[in-house]
């Protein structure tokens, strides 16, 4: 079993539910990203989605765009960012997914580039632009190598949902709000109506991850209670990276999560 699958089967026996916590690799820089995972896993995240920057970030609002420029800015390469998985998984095991867009791992050819992840420590992957019509090849390399995590959004047909559902592997990552990654205030309807449909339709099969704007407790509360398996927060992490000194962040890191982690536990 995949430790995605482990970390939701855990979660399960105890009634809880996964807080999936985002941040730019090498964002402002490489210490700050071994600082920021000591406080995410101090402040109990389940799963860490590590971005790898990419030069058009389509799917990211202004805050991982200039969290993508940044990083880049500082020489950020996909060898490089394997070593520091390699130095993360020195010290924690929780389940590592890498966000980044397809081209990244077209470039290497992806059965060489998901092995190459794998043996650096990555669990799954989200393809934001890997469309279910083009994914064979992709999902065919990451069988028995790792998770896949593909993107529904409150307006994909139950088609689609089907098919994609399908392919996805570690979760099924449910767009909270059209448009792009970034904080957003306010809850809409027609996303808690999207998790309650999109869970009948795939029966429990698949656990079902929100995110897209999630930035507070209350946040999170709300798609729990709602029915989620799990709630990504990217944007509001990042923010709070820029805002805090380095030798505050482990801390103030871990007091964050610490907040969001408490919500996706029944009352
Ligand atoms: O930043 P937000 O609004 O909290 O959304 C999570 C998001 O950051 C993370 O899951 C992610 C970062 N870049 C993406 C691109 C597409 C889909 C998802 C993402």
């Amino acid at each position: 079993m995949s430790k995605i699958k482990e970390k939701f089967a855990e979660l399960e026996k105890k009634n809880q539910k996964a807080l999936v916590s985002y941040i730019m690799a090498g964002f402002p820089d490489e210490k700050a990203t071994i600082s920021t995972v000591r406080g995410l896993v101090k402040g109990g995240a389940d799963i860490i989605e590590l971005g790898f920057p990419f030069s058009d970030p389509l799917a990211d609002g202004p805050v991982i765009q200039n969290a993508s420029t940044v990083s880049l800015q500082k020489g950020a390469k996909i060898n490089k960012f394997f070593t520091l998985v390699k130095k993360i998984r020195k010290e924690t095991n929780i389940p590592l997914v890498l966000m980044t867009y397809t081209n990244i791992l077209y470039h290497k050819g992806y059965s060489k580039f998901i092995k190459d992840a794998k043996n650096a420590g990555i669990d799954g992957f989200i393809l934001p632009d890997m469309s279910i019509e083009e994914s064979k090849e992709y999902t065919h390399a990451a069988k028995n190598n790792a998770d896949t995590v593909f993107l529904i959004s409150p307006n994909t047909t139950k088609k689609r949902i089907e098919k994609i559902s399908k392919a996805s592997t570690g979760f099924l990552y449910l767009v909270a709000v059209y448009g792009t990654t970034g904080i957003k205030t306010g809850i809409k309807n027609y996303t808690l109506k999207a998790i309650k449909d999109v869970k009948k339709q795939t029966g429990g099969k698949i656990p079902i991850g929100v995110g897209f704007g999630v930035s507070t407790p209350d946040d999170v509360r709300k798609y729990i209670d709602a029915g989620a398996d799990a709630v990504i927060v990217g944007s509001a992490y990042l923010k709070l990276i820029e805002n805090t000194p380095q030798n505050k962040l482990e801390s103030k890191i871990a007091a964050f999560t610490k907040k969001l982690k408490k919500q996706t536990i029944p009352k």
